[in-house]
Parts: structure tokens; sequence; C-alpha cells
């Protein structure tokens, strides 16, 4: 595969900007809104936003078992901190109808780094991600407060698990797409390019 479609997931969140990081690391990257749109695509964005809405909007638009189907069919996914919270089994301080697509055995607890600071930039270090920390911006960011035996973590920040990686999937509770560095992207569009 030499040029990867990745699509974002534009039901709500920060769309424009996942857009013009994957274009930065050598992606084709179009938002969608539809079902039909999944079908050619060879992996997803799940971005930032607001986990409750864009729960309510995949129900609404129809998105949710085709979103659950997608990440059960081994494209590779990456969610960023609401995205985090969709791409995750179980959930802590949810909605109690907020529906997630899952994919990681993980139970992420949002706005988990709300209590103490509402929003905060840190430097975090993180496996598979070459060159130092990355910048993490975290706005009321969840984190995830267990795995399960197939989630490998890849980042802590203060003692808590901010990214995790689970076969197809990666999810940050950061923004890396707010930063202008695309190492991250980089990493997930690698992820497109070598799955099977
Ligand atoms: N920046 C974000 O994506 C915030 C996530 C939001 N707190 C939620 O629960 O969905």
């Amino acid at each position: 595969m030499t040029t990867p479609t990745i699509g974002v997931l534009a039901l709500q969140g920060d769309v424009r900007e996942h857009l013009v990081a994957l274009a930065a690391a050598d992606a084709l990257a179009r938002p969608v809104r539809r079902p039909e749109e999944l079908a050619d695509l060879d992996g997803l964005v799940v971005p930032g936003g607001e986990s409750t809405t864009m729960s309510k909007l995949a129900v609404v638009f129809g998105m949710l078992e085709p979103l659950r189907d997608f990440v059960r069919s081994g494209r590779p996914v990456y969610g960023t901190c609401a995205g985090m919270i969709m791409v995750a089994d179980k959930l802590l301080d949810a909605r109690a109808d907020q529906e997630t697509f899952g994919g990681v055995d993980m139970i992420v607890r949002r706005n988990a780094f709300g209590r103490q600071n509402e929003s905060f930039e840190a430097a975090v270090d993180m496996t598979g991600i070459p060159g130092g920390p990355v910048h993490g911006v975290f706005i009321r960011a969840p984190w995830v407060e267990s795995t399960g035996a197939a989630a490998e973590v890849l980042a802590r920040y203060d003692g808590h698990t901010v990214a995790v990686r689970q076969g197809n999937v990666l999810a940050t509770s950061f923004h890396p797409e707010l930063t202008g560095d695309h190492r991250v992207h980089a990493f997930f569009v690698d992820m497109v390019r070598t799955a099977v």
C-alpha cells in the first residue's frame, strides 16, 4: 500500500486538525459521516470532542453498529481523548445511555484529569515514538483505569495510563493533532500501512 486512505469520524469534534495531521503524515484523509463511507477506508481516526454527543450522533446517523464492525474488521483505528473513550470496552463516569464502539479491553474513566486540572500540557514518553517525548495536550482528558492482557500500555503520565494499543486499535488521552508534531499520526499511518 503506498498512500493509505484514512477517514476521520466527523460526527462531532476536532476533525479538521486530524485531517491536516494525517495529510502531513502522508495519508489521504477525509471526513466520514455515513456508513457507506467506511467501505473503502484503510483506517479511521476518532477525534476528540464530547463522547456523550458522539455516542448520540452515532446512533442517530446509524453509525454505531457499522463502526463496531469496522473495529472488528481489523482495520486500524486511532482514538484521541473522546475518541479513546469511544474505543474502550468499558467506561467509568459515563452517562448511563452512553455507547462505545469498543475494541480495547480497558476501562476508561471520563474527565479523569478534570478534577485536579481541567486542561494542561505535559511531555509524555510514548513507546514506539522516536525522537523524545511528545507534547501531550490534555483537555478534560480521560485516563485508562485498567487494561486487559491483550492491551499494551504505551505511555503513562503522573502514574496514569494515557496511551494504549491493542492490535489494530490505538488510543491516547491527549491530542497530538493540536501540536504540529505529527509523529503519533505517522506511527498510526504506519500501523495502517503494515496492517494485513
Ligand atoms: N477533549 C476531549 O475529547 C474531552 C473528552 C470529554 N471529556 C468526553 O468525555 O467526551
